[in-house]
């Protein structure tokens, strides 16, 4: 289609107050980090060859970016759909943990001074023991199960001495019966077992005769089954008052905040709230991000002919996105020209609770890769200005990536333009892309991590320049391949190093790049 009018004059005047400085621009800008070689060094003219007219410095592109969107209105979601969402809420308990009394080790609980008369067995998954535990007895208890009233103690059975079994028997004789070796662990010395039972049973599965907690007016439990003279000892020193028995709420008390609202819902905080007792977590939806690449010289599939090129921004952005807290849609590919430009983001926005039309991109944030320099096939801006979008950013001052921009559509989505050239196509989707999403999905801002650059670092005079760089141990090291139209570089990297303009060599930022996860 025609190339509107202003947009073509927009373009020449662009042309024109660039011409001056292109040879230096092809100099310094293209050239790849590493390359020795002088900077030109600032002069007259210099400020106005660094960064572009209106062009935000880097930090502040990136603060625009986060402070441009407010999370995303809440969702419940089950516990197995809610990983790697935000929490809209914070996370209280439920209940406390334990929920009673527990034992912390198999063994016995015991009340008062050894031996101990052994009355019962207790497991984990039955009712409690029911009677209060008389002083100079025990019972048989499996790790977790609650600990009868009046037990003072749990003697893990590595520490317990058995002795008796036999009807009638009494008080083992001292120093008699089976011991543990002092200072040694023992294996469980003749397990309680009682008649037609079967001895150790198996946790969770009550074993037959095992007392039980009766119910409320029936005559509290008796050990049924309980073998007369089964007496149980300690080897010295075992038992202190309250070891090995876990108070309830002791790990967590009833309603207490564990995690504030915006915390990352990760494995660990699913089992948390799992064992708090919560089935349903409120959190943020993950933004969905749309995705439009541009450009008739690009192609989405097999080998580029010559002057074609293939696509390399669009599969580098779900990884990204997903980092970020978003869900990216499949990339679309639209022809250079203003006109599907504008249709595709004229489209009806997205709700959170699904699309809102099946053509048009759905997301609440759509990344216009392409188009967003000055040239005849650049529509990007005109088509904002077109849709009467807000410009949030218009370039920024950095090196690769100085063309990117962001704006909000009147509808409220957000419009993230990435240059085409990929490598600076990563660098905006860190500094606008990623900060948007980020802040859509409840997140806080990403943690900062500051280092030691070391090797050949060549700083711009007035824009900060992106280094793609690996950690050693002195710091990070750039490890080149880092031309703006190259993935190379960023494919070997851990962390781009935010180098700022006259840089002399103290420690800088590093912007980590996603990671696999394997
Ligand atoms: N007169 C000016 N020209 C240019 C400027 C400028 O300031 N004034 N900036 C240069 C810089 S820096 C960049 S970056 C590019 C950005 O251009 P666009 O965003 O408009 O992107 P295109 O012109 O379409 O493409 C640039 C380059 O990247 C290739 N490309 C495009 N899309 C993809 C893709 N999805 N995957 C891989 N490669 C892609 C395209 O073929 C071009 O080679 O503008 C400079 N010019
Ligand atoms: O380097 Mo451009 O800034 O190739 O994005």
């Amino acid at each position: 289609m025609a190339v509107p009018r202003s947009t073509v004059r927009e373009a020449v005047h662009e042309a024109v107050h660039e011409a001056a400085h292109e040879a230096v621009r092809e100099a310094v800008h293209e050239a790849p980090s590493r390359d020795p070689g002088a900077e030109p060094p600032p002069g007259p003219g210099a400020s106005h060859r660094g960064a572009h007219a209106g062009a935000l410095p880097w930090e502040s592109a990136r603060r625009v970016a986060a402070s441009a969107a407010g999370p995303l209105p809440p969702v419940d979601l089950p516990l197995h759909l809610a990983y790697g969402r935000r929490l809209a809420a914070p996370l209280h308990a439920l209940v406390p943990v334990p929920g009673a009394d527990v034992a912390a080790m198999d063994g016995y609980a015991v009340a008062g001074d050894p031996p101990w008369r052994v009355t019962g067995l207790v497991l984990a998954g039955g009712a409690p023991f029911g009677a209060a535990l008389a002083p100079g007895t025990a019972v048989e208890i499996a790790t977790g199960a609650p600990v009868p009233e009046g037990a003072e103690a749990v003697l893990p059975y590595e520490l317990a001495v058995r002795t008796g079994g036999a009807a009638g028997g009494g008080p083992p004789p001292s120093g008699g019966g089976r011991s543990a070796p002092p200072g040694r662990f023992a294996p469980p010395l003749g397990r309680f077992t009682p008649p037609g039972g079967v001895p150790g049973g198996s946790p969770g599965a009550p074993r037959a005769g095992a007392p039980r907690a009766g119910a409320p007016g029936e005559e509290p439990p008796r050990p049924q089954g309980e073998p007369a003279g089964e007496w149980v000892s300690a080897v010295p020193g075992a038992v202190e008052p309250g070891r090995h028995i876990r108070r309830r709420g002791e790990d967590c008390p009833l309603g207490t905040v564990v995690l504030t609202a915006g915390s990352a819902v990760t494995p660990a905080v699913l089992g948390l709230a799992a064992g708090l007792g919560h089935d349903v977590l409120r959190v943020r939806p993950r933004p969905l991000v749309s995705v439009l690449v541009t450009g008739d010289e690009v192609v989405t599939r097999g080998l580029p002919a010559p002057g074609r090129v293939r696509d390399a921004i669009g599969p580098m952005l779900p990884g990204l996105v997903e980092w970020a807290g978003g869900l990216a849609e499949a990339p679309r590919w639209l022809p250079d020209g203003a006109r599907a430009l504008a249709a595709a983001l004229a489209g009806t926005p997205a709700t959170p609770d699904g699309p809102d039309g099946p053509d048009g991109p759905q997301g609440q944030v759509i990344v216009v890769c392409g188009a967003s320099s000055k040239g005849p096939a650049d529509h990007l801006r005109a088509v904002l200005a077109g849709l009467g979008a807000e410009i949030l950013v218009d370039g920024v001052a950095v090196r690769p990536g100085h063309p990117q921009l962001l704006a909000r559509l009147p509808c409220g989505r957000l419009v993230a333009g990435l240059p085409g050239n990929p490598y600076a196509a990563l660098v905006a989707a860190l500094t606008l892309l990623a900060p948007a999403v980020r802040a859509l999905a409840g997140g806080p801002a990403a943690p900062r991590e500051r280092s030691a650059l070391t090797g050949h670092v060549r700083p711009h005079h007035a824009d900060t320049r992106m280094v793609a760089v690996r950690r050693d141990g002195r710091g990070a090291v750039p490890v080149g391949h880092d031309r703006p139209g190259s993935l190379w570089g960023a494919a070997l990297a851990e962390a781009l190093a935010v180098v700022p303009p006259g840089w002399r060599g103290e420690p800088v930022e590093l912007v980590p790049l996603p990671a696999q996860r394997v």
